[in-house]
């Protein structure tokens, strides 16, 4: 890429509410001298009039394939199966720890003479993230916790606005105020988790590195809500295991579990194998008087798409500006070249 790469937004086939970049960015951008073509999309938070009145070019849905070949497609999820070249492309790729399929999508790019950035790898010069869905994920975490605290979590979730969770979220009455703890109290996801406990009543506790040198396994399993929003870069020693569990001590009865990773050597809380899921938001780790229920839904902000997208198109703007040359794309193309050899021994 030399001059600004046209950025083409694709429609979400997996049914995705959020986007990469919301109508109010966009303009941005285009009044930075972008060209921004954006697919109609039948998921999409933003009718697609508001893209169009500040002045994007409209496209059918899942017509990217077709997107001149100067353009740089923008997208969240993955794409469709299939096994056609593909040209740059912005979105979680999921294909550089291993992942299922990922090799096919690797030569997939290869082939198309294209390059993936992967969201999840576009880095500042200190390794952290520039854009991330963390807040809304701590917030929405959090909320479902208390609503399933409460056995009030709805049946079957579906995405919703802020208003309509934080009523659900609202207490009412003088109930019993539940103690809630989040794991990761000074970062974004537990930002988000601590505010919609307050939403809900709760005034939470908030640990971080300083106060999880030594973990109270007693104390955490004091609250009866615990929110994990940790970040860790390497292996851990966990904040719990399974045994843990069982103490006769334990008052929590949802954990929420934001990080989310079951199968890492990063997972603080190895007590469970698989993530649930919106069909089935909790998992049963304990059964009947003393039951403990788990949340750990990946892209759990989906269920708040119009804040969620808000957030991160904020973020991901001033990275956008930067195209095609700024330091953190060409990280982003070193991190794809880098996991290119694999392919080789394939
Ligand atoms: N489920 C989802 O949809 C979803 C979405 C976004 C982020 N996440 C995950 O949420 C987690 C948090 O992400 P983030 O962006 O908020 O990270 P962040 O870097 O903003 O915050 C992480 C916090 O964890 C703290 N921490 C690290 N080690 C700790 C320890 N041993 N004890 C206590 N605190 C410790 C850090 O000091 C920091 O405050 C990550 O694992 C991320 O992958 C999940």
């Amino acid at each position: 890429m030399t001059g600004k790469p046209t950025l083409w937004i694709r429609h979400e086939s997996t049914g995705e509410g959020r986007a990469p970049l919301s109508p109010a960015d966009a303009a941005e951008l285009i009044r930075e001298g972008f060209r921004i073509v954006v697919e109609e999309s039948s998921s999409r938070v933003f009718p697609i009039g508001e893209y169009e009145a500040v002045g994007c070019l409209v496209a059918p849905a899942d017509s990217w394939p077709d997107a001149p070949p100067e353009a740089l497609v923008l997208g969240l999820k993955e794409l469709p199966a299939g096994d056609t070249p593909l040209r740059d492309h912005v979105y979680f790729g999921s294909a550089f720890a291993g992942q299922k399929g990922a090799d096919q999508l690797l030569r997939r790019f290869t082939e198309g003479g294209g390059v993936l950035y992967d969201l999840e790898h576009l880095v500042d010069d200190t390794g952290h993230r520039v854009a991330a869905f963390s807040y809304w994920a701590g917030y929405v975490a959090a909320a479902l916790a208390v609503l399933a605290y409460r056995q009030e979590l709805p049946r079957s979730l579906t995405p919703m606005s802020k208003d309509a969770l934080d009523e659900l979220l609202r207490q009412r009455g003088d109930w019993y105020r539940p103690s809630g703890l989040v794991l990761g109290a000074l970062g974004n996801s537990g930002a988000g988790a601590c505010d919609a406990l307050r939403v809900a009543g709760i005034e939470p506790t908030r640990w971080d590195r300083e106060e999880t040198r030594v973990v109270d396994k007693g104390e955490l399993l004091d609250h009866d809500i615990v929110i994990n929003a940790v970040k860790q870069r390497g292996p851990v020693v966990p904040f719990l295991t399974e045994t843990d569990l069982d103490r006769p001590d334990r008052r929590t009865s949802v954990i929420a579990d934001v990080t989310c990773a079951p199968s890492s050597d990063r997972n603080m809380l190895p007590i469970y194998h698989e993530r649930t899921t919106w069909a089935s938001p909790t998992l049963e780790l304990r059964g009947g008087s003393r039951s403990l229920r788990l949340i750990a839904i990946e892209n759990i902000a989906t269920l708040l798409p119009l804040e969620a997208t808000l957030a991160y198109s904020q973020q991901l703007r001033p990275v956008l500006a930067t195209l095609p040359n700024g330091d953190i794309w060409q990280r982003a193309r070193d991190t794809f070249t880098q996991h290119l050899p694999s392919l080789v021994a394939v």
